[in-house]
């Protein structure tokens, strides 16, 4: 704990953000930044922490709780996702921002990190609560984003719809409408045709790239995919009807299924269209969801919540591929374990694998300001042109230098964030 940091601050104390400290200290040992950059470089420039109450359906009041999370603004608005979950915290949300600057800075976009949300599970809120919690938080967030202040997107929980009651709260009060305040909007609002499948998308790019290295046919693999959402059933049904896998394994938070001949992943969106969770999909086994991940398989796609790849874990994964598609889900602990088995099992870290999103949404903010479209082909292109490019310095870097895959990934995102802040110098 360096002088001046409390041990009881709700940022600095939790979990999630101890875990981004302990990661950035690797990282900052490794590039041998001085400890009071360090301290500049980590710390969060804004954090808000707003209470949101709204009528429930019954007429009672309740009291929300909403954060958002600024991480760096040196080199234009912060970026970053919008996340509705009965977990989340100020702390988590600053964790997760800082993730956003590094992956931003990797793939080259002119933003800093930021993320936040509610702290609710939108499972529990009928359709006119959702929409009038969701209002409420842009409305008390209305000070602290705007288009080249802060811009907003999907993450856990949320969605398209969210994005277009952001977008209309925010076009409501500065008196017309500016869709760049948000991304992942409808495409009537002026999102951008497959953005909901960006990450997923940049995902199965990565693996594909990983796999065609590794000299590794990829119908002849097999993967798991933990997490059945928007990242992880775009992941699974792209392994499946595009790479030609045979997905082996898919969860969500209510079951996790294994069968070694294969799932039907169409059959499971199918279910989960219906009935929202992939509990009931009568295929496969049921197995232990700790279990889930260190079954057999090629390809190990973790698409849910942080901190699942664990030091317990770590030594066990059976698998070729590590493809972080959730953000944070492997702990400093857990890397240690991986970093000594990466002749064995080839990591694609989180802040590369799962870039496709945040870079979609780049494009979309881009057209909104100049409102001027491209073609879903010269998204697609310029997506993959992107991803390989970090890609490629990742691997490279981790050649040259003998580090992992991670070390290599954020030490190239925290090297161009220090270096556009030490280009600015400090306020006298
Ligand atoms: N959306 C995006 O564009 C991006 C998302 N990400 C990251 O990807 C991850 C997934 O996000 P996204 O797909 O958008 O979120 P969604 O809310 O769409 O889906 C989350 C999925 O994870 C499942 N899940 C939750 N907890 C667990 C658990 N403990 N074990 C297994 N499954 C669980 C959920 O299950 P259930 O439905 O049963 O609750 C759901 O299937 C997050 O880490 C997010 O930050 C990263 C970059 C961009
Ligand atoms: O699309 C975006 O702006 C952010 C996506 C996101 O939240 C993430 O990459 O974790």
């Amino acid at each position: 704990m360096a002088n001046g940091d409390s041990p009881s601050d709700p940022i600095y104390s939790d979990p999630v953000f101890q875990m981004a400290m302990q990661q950035f200290e690797v990282i900052a040992d490794h590039l041998q930044i001085p400890e009071g950059t360090r301290r500049r470089l980590i710390y969060p420039k804004r954090a808000v922490s707003v209470a949101l109450p709204i009528e429930r359906d019954n007429g009672e009041v309740h009291v929300f709780h909403g954060y958002r999370v600024q991480h760096h603004l040196s080199i234009g608005p912060t970026k970053g996702g919008t996340r509705y979950s009965p977990d989340l915290t100020i702390g988590e949300s600053a964790a997760l921002a800082v993730w956003m600057s590094w992956k931003c800075a990797l793939a080259g976009l002119p933003y800093g990190g930021a993320k936040g949300g509610i702290r609710v599970d939108p499972r529990s809120l009928s359709r006119r609560e959702l929409e009038v919690l969701s209002r409420r938080y842009m409305q008390e967030m209305i000070p602290f984003v705007g288009p080249q202040m802060d811009v907003m997107a999907p993450d856990m929980g949320t969605n398209e719809q969210v994005m277009a009651w952001f977008m209309d709260t925010y076009s409501v009060h500065m008196g017309c409408a500016l869709g760049e305040i948000v991304t992942g909007k409808p495409v009537s609002l002026g999102g951008v045709q497959g953005r909901r499948e960006a990450t997923g998308r940049g995902v199965i790019y990565l693996i594909e790239r990983a796999l065609n290295m590794l000299k590794i046919t990829p119908s002849e693999c097999t993967a798991i995919v933990q997490g059945f959402g928007n990242v992880g059933s775009v992941t699974a049904a792209g392994l499946a009807y595009k790479s030609g896998m045979k997905v082996v394994g898919l969860s969500d938070h209510t079951v996790a299924l294994y069968d070694p001949n294969g799932l039907d992943v169409a059959a499971a969106d199918r279910h989960v269209a219906v009935h929202g969770v992939l509990e009931g999909f009568e295929q496969g086994e049921r197995v232990d969801p700790n279990e889930f991940l260190t079954l057999p398989c090629d390809v190990l796609v973790p698409a849910a919540v942080e901190r699942v790849i664990t030091e317990e874990n770590a030594g066990r994964l059976k698998c070729r591929i590590l493809a972080e598609a959730a953000n944070g889900p492997t702990t400093p602990d857990a890397d240690k374990i991986l970093d000594q088995r990466w002749d064995e099992l080839f990591v694609i870290p989180d802040i590369l694998c799962n870039a496709g999103g945040v870079i979609v949404s780049y494009f979309e903010w881009v057209q909104d300001l100049q409102n001027f479209f491209w073609s879903d082909v010269e998204i697609t292109d310029r997506l993959y042109r992107i991803l390989e490019t970090a890609f490629t310095a990742m691997v490279k870097r981790s050649k040259e230098r003998r580090i992992p895959h991670r070390t290599a990934a954020v030490s190239l995102g925290v090297e161009r964030v220090l270096a556009a802040r030490q280009a600015r110098g400090i306020f006298p």
